[in-house]
């Protein structure tokens, strides 16, 4: 059975083309390259250059290579932008998301899988957090997934579809046998810069805020290492061709890190003494976000491989250093 991944291209959806590649399983990815590259995609899957708010594309994808599962990881995702540019998101996210889902439903898709986020929870008054949390996100990056969820909820009520939605809480780190990595060109995330400043790409690193009501003033994230996310989409695939009922899952450790312990591991990790700054916060964070993962622990029977901070790390900077390689060659 072929899988359709839209954003095949991109970071985490480069690892589910991975881990669908090893299991042996035929994969079409749909991505408009916009943040991802073709160079990515696994030589063993199609790509198909396109925009998944295309119905009609969509539409002929999936009846050409009898789709019945689509992986939807295409998406806008810089949580900050989404505060100055809360339409792009609104589009990308929630209307693209309805192009598709229709275009799901009007082939015959029977399955869904979709990246949501622990953004969904915005400021969570539990930690760490449980599925069953109030759902009130603080940035429109949040909103746009949420919304898209709701979608999601109801649309599978009526139609035969079914659907899971991950909740991802941080993904980090790189493919252990360095096939893929994050590849962003003006990336945001953490791990990421704190990785470029260890190999002297940046100049330094800005800590966004440092009076959080958190034990050190930074904020707690709870990091995963993306090839265990992978593999939990994998087990969701298979609970949703057995049959399973729509839901919702985690995906995280059930351990948070501060801004300031990441850094000082990616030093240790590194060896290298980069710069660091101390900054004003940076509008749309939470100050904690530490998943519960009993659900998909318990009903997936998810048991993570790379659950080790260091060795997210290590991963990250690997594949940063072979970033570098691949422009040192094409220059
Ligand atoms: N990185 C994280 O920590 C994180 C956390 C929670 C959720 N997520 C979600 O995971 C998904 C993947 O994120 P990522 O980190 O791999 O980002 P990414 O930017 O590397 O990947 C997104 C991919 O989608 C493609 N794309 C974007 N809009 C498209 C469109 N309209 N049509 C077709 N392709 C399109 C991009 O070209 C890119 O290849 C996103 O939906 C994101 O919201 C990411
Ligand atoms: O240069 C930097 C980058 C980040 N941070 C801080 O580090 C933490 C983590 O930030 P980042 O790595 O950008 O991730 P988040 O903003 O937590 O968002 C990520 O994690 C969310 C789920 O928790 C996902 O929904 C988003 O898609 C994904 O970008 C935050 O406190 C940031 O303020 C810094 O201090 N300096």
């Amino acid at each position: 059975m072929t899988v359709l991944v839209t954003g095949g291209a991109g970071y985490i959806g480069s690892h589910m083309v991975l881990a669908l590649a090893d299991a042996g399983r035929d994969v079409v990815v749909l991505d408009d390259l916009s943040t991802g590259f073709d160079w990515m995609v696994h030589p063993a899957a199609t790509l198909i250059e396109g925009d998944v708010g295309d119905e009609a594309l969509v539409a002929g994808i999936i009846r050409k290579h009898s789709i019945k599962a689509i992986a939807h990881f295409a998406g806008s995702i810089v949580v900050p932008e989404s505060v100055t540019d809360p339409l792009k998101y609104y589009l990308n996210n929630t209307v693209r998301s309805r192009s598709l889902i229709s275009a799901a439903v009007q082939n015959g898709v029977e399955q869904f899988l979709f990246s949501s986020t622990a953004a969904v929870y915005g400021d969570a008054k539990e930690s760490p957090i449980s599925e069953g949390a109030p759902l009130n996100p603080v940035s429109p990056y949040g909103t746009s997934k949420l919304m898209t969820e709701m979608m999601l909820r109801d649309v599978t009520r009526a139609h035969p579809l079914r659907f899971v939605a991950l909740r991802y809480f941080n993904v980090a780190g790189a493919d252990p046998k360095g096939r893929s990595g994050q590849s962003t060109r003006q990336a945001t995330h953490l791990i990421k810069v704190a990785t470029q400043a260890a190999l002297g790409e940046r100049s330094h690193i800005d800590i966004f805020g440092t009076d959080y009501p958190t034990p050190d003033g930074t904020c707690l994230r709870d990091y995963i290492h993306v090839s265990d996310l992978a593999q939990a989409h994998m087990l969701a695939l298979d609970y949703l061709d057995a049959g399973g009922n729509s839901t919702v899952f985690n995906c995280g450790y059930g351990r948070g890190y501060s801004v300031h312990e990441v850094i000082e591991a990616v030093k240790r990790v590194s060896g290298v003494d980069f710069t660091v700054n101390l900054s004003p916060r940076r509008s749309g964070d939470p100050a904690t976000l530490i998943a519960s993962a009993d659900r998909i622990r318990e009903t997936l029977n998810w048991s993570p491989q790379l659950d080790d901070l260091e060795e997210i790390i290590r991963h990250a900077l690997s594949w940063e250093n072979s970033l570098r390689l691949r422009r040192a060659e094409a220059a």
